[in-house]
C-alpha cells in the first residue's frame, strides 16, 4: 500500500487523541463540573464531559499534526501514528481541526458559551501557545504552557455555573503548580529522547541538578494551594486528610530527588524519578477524587429538568 492513509484503522485515530494523557485531564474536567454548587441535569453533565473530552482529543490530535517531526526522533513517541505512517499529517490536522468545532459548538449550545468559550481557549493554549511557539523555544514552555492542562476543570465548573469562582481558580492553581514537578520528574529519565530532538526541556537547558531543585520549589509551593481548597466550599476533612497526606509524600520524594547527585542516578537507576513521576499521577487523581467525595457526602447536585432552551 503506497498511500499512508490507507493503512489508518480506527485504534489509529483514536491514538491521536492522546487517551491515556487525557483520561486525568477528563477526570479533573468531571470533578470540576460535578462538585459546582448547582443542579445540573445528569444527561446535559455527561454530554458535557463528552464535549470536553473531545476538545481534550482534539487538541491532543493537533499537537500530534504539528510534533510529528520531533515525535519520529524520540523513542518514547516513534510509534505515534503520524509518525509510523500510519495516519497522514493532513488527516489529522482535518480531524484534530473538525473535532474542535465540534466540540466547542456542542458545549456551548449544550451548556453555555463561557464553558465554551475557555475550552476552544485551551486548545488553543496547548496546540498555538505551548506546542507551536513555547515548547521548541524556551526552557519555561511546560510552567506556561502547563496552564493549558490546567483549566479543564475550570472549564467543568463553568459548564455547570456559567461563570468562574475562587474555587474553580483554586482547582486550576493546583495544577498549575504540580504539572512542573509531573513533567520535570519523567523528563529526568527522558533527556536523551528531548536532547535527541533538540527540545529545549530544563534538563536539556539546565542540566538534571538544577531541574531537581526546580522540581522542589515547585512542589513546595504546590502544597499551601492544594491545602488551601480544603477551606473552600468544595473542602472538607475527607479532601483535607487527603491534602496533607499526599503533600508530605510529595515534598519528600521531591526532596529525595533534590539529594540526589548525578552519580547516584546512573542511566540505569532512574528509580526515583520514575517513582515521583508515578507518586504526581496518584496525587492528582486521589485529590481529585477525595473532592467528588466531598461532594457525594453534600449530597450531588444531579437533576432531571433544566435543559437547555432550545431543546
Ligand atoms: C504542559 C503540561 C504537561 C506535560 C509537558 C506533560 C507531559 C507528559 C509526558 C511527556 C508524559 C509521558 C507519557 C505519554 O506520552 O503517555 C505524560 C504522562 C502523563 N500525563 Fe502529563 N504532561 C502535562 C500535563 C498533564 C496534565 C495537566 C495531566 C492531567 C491532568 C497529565 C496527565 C498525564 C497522565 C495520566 C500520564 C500517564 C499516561 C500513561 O499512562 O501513559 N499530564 N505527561
Ligand atoms: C480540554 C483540553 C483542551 C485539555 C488539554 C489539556 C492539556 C493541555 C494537556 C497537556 C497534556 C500533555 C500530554 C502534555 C504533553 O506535552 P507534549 O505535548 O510536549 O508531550 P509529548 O512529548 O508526549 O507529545
Amino acid at each position: 500500500m503506497t498511500n499512508q492513509s490507507y493503512d489508518a484503522e480506527f485504534g489509529d485515530f483514536f491514538a491521536l487523541l492522546k487517551p491515556r494523557v487525557m483520561s486525568l485531564v477528563v477526570f479533573t474536567a468531571a470533578v470540576g463540573l460535578l462538585v459546582a454548587p448547582v443542579s445540573m441535569n445528569p444527561v446535559l453533565a455527561f454530554s458535557a464531559v463528552l464535549f470536553i473530552a473531545l476538545g481534550a482529543g482534539a487538541s491532543g490530535a493537533l499537537n500530534m499534526w504539528w510534533d510529528a517531526d520531533i515525535d519520529q526522533i524520540m523513542k518514547r513517541t516513534q510509534g505515534r501514528p503520524i509518525p509510523s505512517g500510519r495516519v497522514t499529517p493532513s488527516n489529522a490536522l482535518i480531524m484534530g481541526l473538525w473535532l474542535s468545532v465540534l466540540a466547542v459548538g456542542m458545549l456551548g449550545l449544550t451548556s453555555n458559551w463561557v464553558a465554551a468559550g475557555l475550552l476552544a481557549f485551551t486548545i488553543f493554549f496547548y496546540a498555538v501557545v505551548y506546542s507551536m511557539w513555547l515548547k521548541r523555544s524556551t526552557p519555561q514552555n511546560i510552567v506556561i504552557g502547563g496552564a493549558a492542562g490546567a483549566f479543564p476543570p475550570m472549564v467543568g465548573w463553568a459548564a455547570a455555573t456559567g461563570g468562574v469562582s475562587v474555587e474553580s481558580v483554586l482547582m486550576f492553581s493546583l495544577i498549575f503548580m504540580w504539572t512542573p514537578p509531573h513533567f520535570w520528574s519523567l523528563a529526568l529519565f527522558m533527556n536523551h529522547d528531548y536532547s535527541a530532538a533538540g527540545v529545549p526541556m530544563m534538563t536539556v537547558t539546565h542540566g538534571k541538578p538544577y531541574t531537581r531543585k526546580q522540581i522542589l520549589i515547585y512542589t513546595i509551593l504546590l502544597a499551601p494551594v492544594t491545602l488551601a481548597l480544603a477551606f473552600t466550599s468544595i473542602g472538607g476533612p475527607v479532601y483535607f486528610a487527603a491534602a496533607v497526606i499526599l503533600s508530605v509524600g510529595f515534598l519528600r520524594g521531591a526532596w529525595g530527588l533534590f539529594q540526589r547527585s548525578e552519580d547516584v542516578a546512573t542511566s540505569d537507576d532512574y528509580r526515583a524519578e520514575r517513582g515521583v513521576f508515578k507518586f504526581s499521577l496518584l496525587y492528582l487523581f486521589t485529590l481529585f477524587f477525595a473532592l467528588l467525595i466531598e461532594a457525594a457526602l453534600r449530597g450531588l447536585n444531579l437533576t432531571w429538568g433544566a435543559w437547555p432552551v432550545w431543546i
